[in-house]
C-alpha cells in the first residue's frame, strides 16, 4: 500500500557553486577566443618564415579549445544523489526483487583465484535476503583451479556469512577484513574475539590451500576425487577448446543448503562457457551475454550487478542503495542502470599513475548525471535485466515489483543444468541478435560504454551514486606499461564508438541530451588528443632552440590572454583535484600521466583504430595484471615509477623527454655564451616555460633512463635509442 504522503526513495541535488563555476568558465572561454584571434590575425604571410609552424599551432590551439568545451559539458550541470534505504525496507522488505551478481574472471595467473574468491565472498555476504541473491562466476579461462577455489569458498561461506551477520562486520571481503588484527564490527566483546580468531584461521587455511594449488598449477588429488564437478574437465583440452562447464555449487532453492546457523545461503554458480578455436569468443562481452542467458534459467533476477573479479564489495548495503533508484514509485520508471564509482584499494597517497581517476569519479560523472546519467563502465553497475537485453523505453516500462517476484522451478537441478548448458554454447548466438541488439555489444574493447550508450539512446536514463562509504574497491595497475596499455584499450574503444553506428557525435543526437552527448564525445575524443599534444610538446621547444619566437612577447597585450588562460586553467585544475580528495603531488603526477597517455597510449590507439577501420588487425582485450613481483610492489609503495620493459610507447616518451632536455640545455648554453638572458626572457617567455615544464615533469623519466640501477629502470636500449633520436632531430633542426 502506498502511504498517504509519498516519500521518495532517492533524491537528486544540484551541486553548489555552479554559478561561480559557469562564470569562471565564461572568462576562460573569452581568453581562449582571444588566443585564437591572435593566432589567426598574425599568420605569417606566404613566403615568410614560420608560416606552416604557425598554422600548425593554430590547429593545435583550435583543437585544445574545442576539447576544452567538451570538458565543460562534464562540469556544467553536476548533481548528487541521496538514497533512503530505511524507506525502502519499510515499503518493500517482503517484496525485494531477486538480484543476480555476475563476476567475470579470465586468467588464474594474472587474476589469482584467492582474490576472485574474496570478491565472490564479499557479495555473497550482502545484507540481502539470501533466497533472492544469486552469484555467478564466469571463468573465461575454464580453469579447474578457479573451480576448486570456488568450491572452497562455498564451504567457507557457511561460516563466513553467519559471522558477518552476527557482528555486522564490514568490509565483507575476508582478505580486506582480516587486514586489521583485531575484530571490528558491532562488537560482541570476548565472544567476538574468539569467533574472530577461529574464522581468521579458517580463512587462512582455505587461502593456503587455494594459493598452493595456484602455485603448483594443479589441484590436490583428493579434492578431485571428492567432488564430481571436476569430472567436467575430463574432456577439457585447453582454455580455448572445451565444453561448457556449469555447476550450481549452492542451490538457494534447496532447503538443505544452509550455513552453520541454519540460515539459507545465496545461490552460487560456476560457469565456463564453451570455447572452440574456430569460434570467436568476444572477450568479456561474450562472457556477460552467456551469464545473462544462463542466469535467466536459474534465478532470473530482475536486477543484475556486474563486477570485475578484483572489485570486492566494501559495503554490505550497496544492493539496497541501488534498489532505491529502481523502486521509487514516481521517478524510477526510466532508470535502466545505476553506476557506482570505480575506486581502488591499492592506490598510494600521491597516486603516481593517477589511476584512481578521481576527477572523473568525483566530478565528471556527476556532470554526466546531470544530463541523463553516467556511462556504464563495466563494473559496479546494477542493471535492469530487461534493458540490458535490449528493451526500448516506453511509458509502460515500469516494473510492478510486487507482482513479478515469483520464480518457481519444476525440474531437478540436474535437468536444469543440462538444459541451461546449451545457452552457453559457441553456436547458440548464431543467427540471433545477441551481441548486437541484445545483451552487451560485441566488437568494441569497451563493450560496457557502447552498451550503456545504446541503452540511453533507447530512451533510458541512468543514475550515478557515489556514496561516502565506497561501495566497491578494485585493483589499479601498478606499473607504467600496464597503465599505458589499459588507457590504450580504453581510448581505442571509445574512439571506435565515435566511428560506430552508435556514435555520440551523430546517432545519439536527439536521443540523449546535448550535454551528455558532448560528455560522451569528451571520452570518445580522448585518442585524438595525441596530435595536438605531440605538436605542442615538440615544435615550440625546437623553435626555442633555434631562437624563433612563436608566442607573444611579454610587452605585447596579447601576452595577457595566454597568461590568463594558462594560470587560470591550471589553478582551476589543481583546486578541482584537491577538491576531489587528491594531494598536490598527486595533481602533479596526474599532469605527467596526462602527458604520457596523450603522447603514447592515445597515439597508438589512433593508429590502431585507423588500421582496423581499413581492415587490418583485430580487436584485442589485454587483461590488466592483478599481481606484481615483490620488488615491483615495493617500488610501487615508494611511488617510484616502474618502467622495466622495452616498449614502443617508452621509446616515444623517452625521445620526447630527451628532446626537450636538449632544447632546454641548448638554450641555456646560448644564454650563458651570449649573455642574452634578458632578451630571451622578453621574447620567448612562454616557449621557455613550456619547455621547462616539460623537462621538470619528466624528471622521473630521466632518472629511469640515466640514473637508476634497479630492475624497474628504463632498459638501456631505450635510453640509447631515444637519446640518439632526440639528438638527431635537434641537430638537424638547428642547422636546417
Ligand atoms: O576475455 C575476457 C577478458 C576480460 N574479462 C574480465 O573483464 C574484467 C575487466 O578486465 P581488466 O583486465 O581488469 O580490465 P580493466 O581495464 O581494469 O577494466 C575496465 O575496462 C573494461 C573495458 O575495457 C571493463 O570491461 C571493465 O569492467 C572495467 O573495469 C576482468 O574481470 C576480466 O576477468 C573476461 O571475463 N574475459
Ligand atoms: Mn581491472
Amino acid at each position: 500500500m502506498r502511504s498517504e504522503k509519498y516519500l521518495p526513495l532517492f533524491e537528486t541535488k544540484r551541486a553548489r557553486g555552479l554559478v561561480l563555476f559557469r562564470s569562471f568558465a565564461v572568462t576562460l572561454f573569452v581568453g581562449i577566443c582571444l588566443i585564437l584571434f591572435y593566432r589567426v590575425s598574425n599568420i605569417p604571410r606566404d613566403g615568410e618564415e614560420g608560416r606552416w609552424v604557425w598554422i600548425g599551432l593554430l590547429g593545435a590551439e583550435l583543437w585544445f579549445g574545442f576539447y576544452w568545451i567538451l570538458t565543460q559539458a562534464l562540469r556544467w550541470n553536476q548533481v548528487y544523489r541521496l538514497t533512503f534505504k530505511d524507506r525502502l525496507s519499510l515499503r518493500y522488505e517482503k517484496d525485494l526483487p531477486r538480484v543476480d551478481v555476475f563476476v567475470c574472471t579470465a586468467d588464474p595467473v594474472i587474476e589469482p583465484p584467492i582474490m576472485v574468491m574474496n570478491t565472490v565472498l564479499s557479495v555473497m555476504a550482502y545484507d540481502y535476503p539470501p533466497e533472492k541473491l544469486a552469484i555467478y562466476l564466469s571463468d573465461d579461462a575454464g580453469s579447474d583451479l578457479t573451480f576448486y577455489a570456488l568450491l572452497e569458498a562455498s564451504r567457507f561461506a557457511k561460516q563466513w556469512l553467519p559471522y558477518c551477520k552476527k557482528f555486522n562486520v564490514q568490509p565483507r571481503s575476508p582478505a580486506a577484513y582480516f587486514v586489521s588484527e583485531s575484530p571490528t564490527g558491532d562488537g560482541g566483546g570476548q565472544s567476538q574475539t574468539m569467533d574472530f580468531m577461529a574464522i581468521k584461521n579458517l580463512y587462512q587455511e582455505m587461502a593456503d590451500r587455494i594459493e598452493t594449488a595456484t602455485m603448483l598449477g594443479r589441484i590436490p588429488e583428493e579434492a578431485r576425487l571428492e567432488h564430481e564437478g571436476f569430472s567436467q574437465w575430463d574432456s577439457y583440452s585447453s582454455k580455448r577448446d572445451h565444453d561448457t562447464i556449469l555447476k550450481i555449487l549452492i542451490d538457494g532453492k534447496d532447503p538443505c543448503s544452509t550455513d552453520t546457523d541454519g540460515s539459507a545461503l545465496p545461490t552460487l554458480v560456476y560457469l565456463a562457457r564453451e570455447k572452440r578455436p574456430q569460434h570467436f569468443h568476444n572477450f568479456k562481452a561474450g562472457a556477460m551475454n552467456a551469464l545473462i542467458r544462463v542466469s535467466s534459467k536459474i534465478s532470473n533476477g530482475q536486477i543484475v550487478l556486474s563486477l570485475d573479479c578484483d572489485m570486492y564489495s566494501n559495503d554490505p548495503l550497496t544492493v539496497r542503495d541501488a534498489l532505491c533508484f529502481f523502486m521509487d514509485e514516481e521517478k524510477s520508471h526510466d532508470i535502466a542502470f545505476v553506476q557506482f564509482p570505480q575506486w581502488f584499494a591499492n592506490v598510494t597517497k600521491n597516486d603516481l599513475y593517477s589511476s584512481s581517476l578521481r576527477v572523473i569519479t568525483n566530478v565528471e560523472f556527476h556532470g554526466t548525471d546531470g544530463y541523463g546519467g553516467p556511462l556504464y563502465v563495466g563494473t559496479g553497475c546494477f542493471h535492469r535485466r530487461d534493458t540490458l537485453c535490449g528493451r526500448e523505453f516506453s511509458q509502460d516500462s515500469k516494473i510492478e515489483w510486487k507482482k513479478h517476484n515469483d520464480h518457481r522451478r519444476q525440474q531437478s537441478v540436474h535437468e536444469l543444468v543440462e538444459e541451461t548448458k546449451t545457452l552457453a554454447s559457441c553456436t547458440y548466438e548464431q543467427n540471433t541478435k545477441w551481441g548486437n541488439e541484445t545483451g552487451l555489444k560485441y566488437g568494441c574493447p569497451v563493450e560496457d560504454v557502447i552498451t550503456g550508450l545504446s541503452i540511453q539512446c533507447k530512451g533510458w536514463k541512468s543514475a550515478y551514486f557515489n556514496p561516502e562509504r565506497k561501495a566497491f574497491l578494485g585493483l589499479a595497475p601498478t606499473t607504467l606499461p600496464q597503465v599505458l596499455v589499459q588507457h590504450k584499450r580504453w581510448s581505442e574503444g571509445d574512439f571506435q564508438i565515435l566511428l560506430s553506428k552508435y556514435s555520440p557525435a551523430w546517432y545519439a543526437h536527439g536521443r540523449i541530451r546535448l550535454g551528455l552527448q558532448l560528455g560522451y564525445c569528451c571520452y570518445c575524443f580522448w585518442a585524438s588528443n595525441c596530435f595536438a599534444t605531440l605538436y605542442y610538446s615538440i615544435v615550440p621547444s625546437l623553435f626555442l632552440l633555434k631562437g624563433i619566437s612563436l608566442f607573444p612577447q611579454v610587452s605585447s597585450p596579447w601576452f595577457l590572454p595566454f597568461a590568463y588562460v594558462i594560470v587560470a586553467k591550471y589553478i582551476y585544475s589543481l583546486v578541482e583535484f584537491l577538491w576531489a580528495d587528491g594531494t598536490v603531488l598527486g595533481w602533479w603526477n596526474d599532469q605527467r600521466i596526462w602527458l604520457y597517455k596523450r603522447t603514447s597510449s592515445y597515439l597508438f590507439a589512433t593508429i590502431d583504430t585507423i588500421l582496423k577501420t581499413l581492415g587490418f588487425g583485430e580487436t584485442a582485450f589485454v587483461i590488466t595484471d592483478k599481481v606484481a613481483d615483490e620488488d615491483v610492489s615495493q617500488r610501487y609503495e615508494k611511488e617510484m615509477m616502474e618502467f622495466g620493459a622495452t616498449s614502443p610507447m617508452f621509446e616515444i616518451l623517452s625521445t620526447l623527454a630527451m628532446l626537450n632536455l636538449f632544447c632546454l640545455a641548448g638554450t641555456v648554453k646560448k644564454v650563458i655564451m651570449n649573455d642574452s638572458i634578458d632578451r630571451l626572457h622578453e621574447t620567448m617567455p612562454l616557449q621557455i616555460l613550456l619547455c621547462g615544464v616539460l623537462v621538470i615533469v619528466n624528471l622521473p623519466l630521466y632518472q629511469g633512463l640515466l640514473l637508476r640501477k634497479d630492475k624497474g629502470r628504463m632498459p638501456c636500449s631505450v635510453a640509447v635509442k631515444s637519446s640518439l633520436a632526440a639528438l638527431l632531430v635537434c641537430t638537424t633542426f638547428s642547422f636546417l
